[in-house]
């Protein structure tokens, strides 16, 4: 079985906070010019704009929930600010990944929608790399990673009740 897969075309929302501006926009043309996304959609900032890293996470992300985006790629200093605030949008996992292995991980183990890139962390080049890796990847929900996932779920439901889900499966 291969782990990449490429089927449909993706519908990917960018942001980014000024920290993150210059590295949204080069990936964002990137995203632009890939035959496998069907469309670019820009959550901000624009450019001499000063939004708080998680009003613009959260944008993105509450576009991933309601399904009128596949995925979103959000940029600030650090890529962290950006992911703690899309996972706070119920139904969003949100991470931030600057190597190669991770980002296939966040995918296939995690079903992340959100890939969050630090400017002042990683490089442009590898930056532009593990975007491209990023968009081969498609989760298989059949995978034993699905019911991993679904736990994740069940943590998220229970979070508002302050109820502690059971645990299944091994944890080794
Ligand atoms: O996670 C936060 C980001 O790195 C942000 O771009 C910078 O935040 P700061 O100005 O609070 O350091």
């Amino acid at each position: 079985m291969t782990t990449t897969q490429e089927t449909t075309a993706l519908r990917v929302v960018v942001g980014s906070d000024d920290a993150g501006f210059d590295y949204k926009e080069l990936l964002k043309a990137d995203l632009e010019a890939d035959a496998r996304v069907a469309s670019v959609t820009d959550v901000g900032v624009g450019a001499d704009e000063h939004t708080h890293y998680p009003y613009v996470g959260a944008a993105a992300a509450r576009l991933v929930a309601e399904g009128k985006a596949d995925r979103a790629l959000l940029v600030c200093g650090t890529g962290l600010g950006v992911a703690i605030a899309a996972n706070k949008v119920p139904g969003v996992r949100a991470v931030t990944a600057h190597d190669s292995f991770s980002v296939e991980r966040a995918v296939l183990s995690n079903d992340a929608q959100v890939l969050c890139f630090g400017q002042r962390v990683v490089g442009i080049e590898l930056a532009r790399r593990l975007l491209r890796e990023w968009l081969g990847y498609r989760f298989d929900p059949t995978s034993a990673s699905a019911s991993k996932v679904a736990a994740i779920g069940e943590v998220e439901a229970d979070a508002g009740t302050g109820a502690v889900p059971e645990p299944v499966g091994s944890c080794g």
